[in-house]
């Protein structure tokens, strides 16, 4: 190994390893990824919107109050996607831009009863998702699959239309791997949904609800126990108890954290104050994702930068990160293989510059 003229844990080097580094992408949503310049180019398609056109005024657009205001501008985005050419629209670029950021492999939460409510026709709609994700494979050589979930708080006729467009042979798309339950945690028990994950379970789907974002350990236990969660979105208040953080740990159940988002929606008061160090301390896989990164004006980089300093971490530390995604994605062995041998290859280039 050659010495190293920059102190590899000087941040400015740091950002530029992880900027290079092949990465899988686990929690980020579908509408909750449109860059300011899709939002405003939907805008502008819909001017009855109250969405921003202008990119700029998009930023004090997305400034949040409390996690209900959150949802409250994120429902207005979701109210730009109006034909299965915007939904195509969306996807592909989604996947361009996780692609920029080195990402081989991401699992998209997609809601798709929000769209099929809205009138898009549900045929339409899986063939515009299907057709993007095969045009990304192909131009980007990014691999997309599907988590379809339930809005929660719409209540259980929104799960059971996720169930029915996830279960249905003639309906569900070739890149649907997972199942999970968004939205509200407050009011929204997780239990009751119990029936929807038992069918989609049944149907071949692994369970990813979100738990324990917005309310206490509880959440996350009802998420193992009754929905037979294999990772936890976000999971943040596991760390107000030990038992739950070491069931997680000897589990291997993952957490997905999305650390900037917890301080856009308010779920946690400042970085300094998040429980990912806990996590790790406590031998839970973590994995490192972005949510819903511009309106939390980040991207995965940013996260991985985030969580390199909250755990005081250097290139190593932090292609380990890259590699639990990999390993807690649903990805099959082989391709797990791949991405995980291109990140060493990456990580020992990089360390012998
Ligand atoms: N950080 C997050 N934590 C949790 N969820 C997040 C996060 N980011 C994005 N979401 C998404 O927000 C959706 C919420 C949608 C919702 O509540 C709702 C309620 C009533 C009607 C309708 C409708 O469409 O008619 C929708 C979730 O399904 C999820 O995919
Ligand atoms: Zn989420």
């Amino acid at each position: 190994m050659t010495e190293h003229l920059v102190d590899p844990r000087a941040p400015r080097d740091l950002k530029a390893f992880v900027a290079g580094l092949p990465k899988a992408e686990l929690h980020v949503h579908h509408v909750g990824s449109a860059s300011p310049r899709i939002v405003s180019e939907l805008a502008a398609r819909h001017p009855d919107s109250k969405v921003p056109t202008d990119p700029a005024a998009l930023v004090d657009y997305f400034s949040f109050t409390d996690f209900a205001h959150f949802i409250e501008v994120y429902l207005s985005v979701v109210d730009l996607i109006r034909t299965p050419e915007d939904v195509r629209l969306l996807t592909f670029e989604v996947a361009r831009d996780l692609a920029r950021q080195q990402v081989r492999y991401a699992e998209l939460t997609i809601t798709p009863f929000s769209s099929t409510r809205r009138g898009i026709d549900e045929r339409a709609f899986m063939d515009a998702i299907e057709d993007a994700r095969k045009a990304a494979e192909a131009d980007f050589g990014t691999v997309l699959r599907w988590c379809f979930d339930i809005p929660g708080e719409a209540g259980l006729e929104a799960a059971e239309e996720t169930t029915r467009l996830a279960t249905d042979d003639r309906l569900r798309p070739e890149g649907l791997v997972s199942f999970g339950l968004g939205g509200p945690e407050v009011g929204v028990p997780r239990p009751q949904f119990k029936p929807y994950f038992d069918r989609a379970i049944a149907a071949g789907l692994h369970s990813v609800p979100h738990a324990g974002e917005t309310t206490g350990p509880q959440t996350v236990w009802d998420a193992l126990t009754h929905l037979r969660a294999e990772r936890i979105g976000h999971g943040t208040s596991s760390a107000q108890d030990p038992k739950l953080l070491a069931h997680l740990a000897e589990h291997r159940i993952p957490l997905e954290v999305c650390p900037t988002s917890n301080i856009a929606t308010r779920a946690v008061r400042t970085l300094d104050e998040h429980p990912i160090k806990e996590f790790a301390e406590a031998g839970v896989l973590v994995t490192i994702n972005s949510d819903d990164p511009p309106m939390f004006g980040t991207d995965l980089d940013n996260e991985y930068a985030v969580a390199a300093r909250l755990l005081d971490l250097d290139e190593r530390g932090v292609a380990d990160l890259a590699k639990n995604a990999v390993e807690a994605s649903f990805l099959d062995a082989a391709g797990k293989t791949r991405i995980k041998e291109e990140i060493d290859t990456y990580t020992t280039g990089w360390l012998d510059r």
